[in-house]
């Protein structure tokens, strides 16, 4: 597999507000890092179901509350997404809190990374991380000095890489199994697809749909990336209208919290499935969709292929078909959340939170 991921180039700092009730996260380390002088956080949100598995954030935040909520509501969300995803794994995250302002070099980065390792080693197997938005599989060997907590290496380290190919295989599944319970054909050939977003997962997905026969309408804030749109013959929208482009399925491939309810209230489409993390900019919006006859594939549910690539490939002997089948397997269990939801008369978002904890409830 090939390394590509660069660390990401934070432009803003990321806020969010604490909760203001108690969190159910098993553990919470904050410590400051003894080299690098960052807050390092570690949120175990559930080992129920087996260690705590989710990635390292490396980004700016205005202040160290804020990479708190981030880490608290991040690796609550690990939880459900390992557990719809049917792994034995809990779930947990962490974040270093680079100060608004802050540049960090790469000896600062270094640094930082061994503080990881060190903090994840105190927990005593308790959390496994990866790599995540800011950080790299070069990264993650860093900490792999530190701990054997940490998965994702670089293949020429004796890790399984970066886990983009399986991320973008899992939304494509997604996908095709949206289009069956949408259109009765899950053929995308001829259906036309708007990806916000062209990273590695969104890049991936523009060159398999277009490979199917979609029709594509791309964006993304880089605009180097129209050379992509230019090499699949994509349409290329601004990313501020993306949403009002009429098509069959919205595809978000960027940040979180594209899907805020005026968004919503525009979107000209039958259905969203993306592998963007966190989705909805608040819970609300879930019903919004459903009440506009939107179909959403939950995004914890839809993005799972990265997680269960990381999971079951760093495995020795890992079995290629058997992982292939694990990952395909993303579209089933799309498809079956999209039927329950609609057998209930319920949000797509409750039926797959539900999926998840029968599944947390049964590891008891
Ligand atoms: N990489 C994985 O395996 C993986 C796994 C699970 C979830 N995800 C999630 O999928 C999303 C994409 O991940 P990635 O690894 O491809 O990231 P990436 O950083 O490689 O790509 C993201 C792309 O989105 C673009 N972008 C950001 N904001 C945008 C906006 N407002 N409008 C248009 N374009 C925008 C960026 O310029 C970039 O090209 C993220 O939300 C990530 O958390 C990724």
């Amino acid at each position: 597999m090939t390394i590509t991921h660069a660390p990401a180039t934070p432009a803003t700092g990321a806020s969010a507000a604490l909760p203001t009730e108690a969190p159910d996260h098993e553990r919470v380390l904050i410590t400051r890092g003894a080299r690098s002088g960052l807050t390092i956080i570690v949120a175990v949100h559930s080992t129920r179901l087996g260690q705590a598995l989710g990635g390292a954030r490396l980004w700016h935040y205005g202040q160290w509350t804020d990479a708190l909520a981030d880490a608290l509501r991040l690796s609550q969300a690990m939880t459900m997404k390992n557990a719809a995803a049917g792994l034995a794994r809990g779930g947990g995250k962490s974040v270093i809190a680079i100060p608004a302002g802050t540049k960090l070099d790469a000896a600062a980065t270094h640094d930082a990374m061994l503080d990881l390792g060190d903090a994840i080693e105190s927990l005593g197997g308790a959390y496994m991380t990866a790599e995540d938005v800011g950080t790299s599989a070069e990264l993650m060997a860093v900490v792999h000095e530190r701990t054997e907590h940490v998965c994702g290496l670089p293949p020429e380290q004796g890790g399984v890489g970066e886990p983009a190919d399986a991320t973008a295989a899992g939304v494509h599944a997604s996908i095709l199994a949206t289009l069956g319970e949408v259109f009765g054909s899950n053929d995308p050939a001829g259906r036309h697809f708007v990806i916000v977003g062209l990273g590695q997962v969104g890049g991936r997905l523009a060159r398999s749909l277009a490979a199917a026969g979609a029709r594509l309408t791309v964006t993304d804030v880089a605009e180097g990336k129209r050379a992509l749109a230019d090499e699949l013959g994509a349409a290329w929208v601004d990313p501020a209208e993306a949403h009002l482009v009429e098509a069959d399925v919205f595809v978000p491939c960027g940040l979180g919290g594209v899907l805020t309810p005026e968004v919503v209230r525009d979107l000209r489409v039958a259905a969203v499935v993306g592998a963007a993390n966190n989705q909805l900019a608040s819970r609300d919006v879930a019903a919004l969709m459903q009440e506009r006859g939107i179909v959403w594939a939950p995004d914890f549910v839809v993005n799972a292929g990265g997680v269960i690539y990381l999971d079951v490939a760093s495995v020795p002997g890992a079995d290629q078909a058997a992982l292939d089948a694990r990952i395909e397997g993303i579209g089933d269990t799309v498809a079956s959340v999209l039927r329950s939801a609609r057998a209930d008369g319920t949000t797509t978002l409750e039926a797959a939170e539900r999926l998840a904890r029968t599944r947390l409830d049964a590891g008891r």
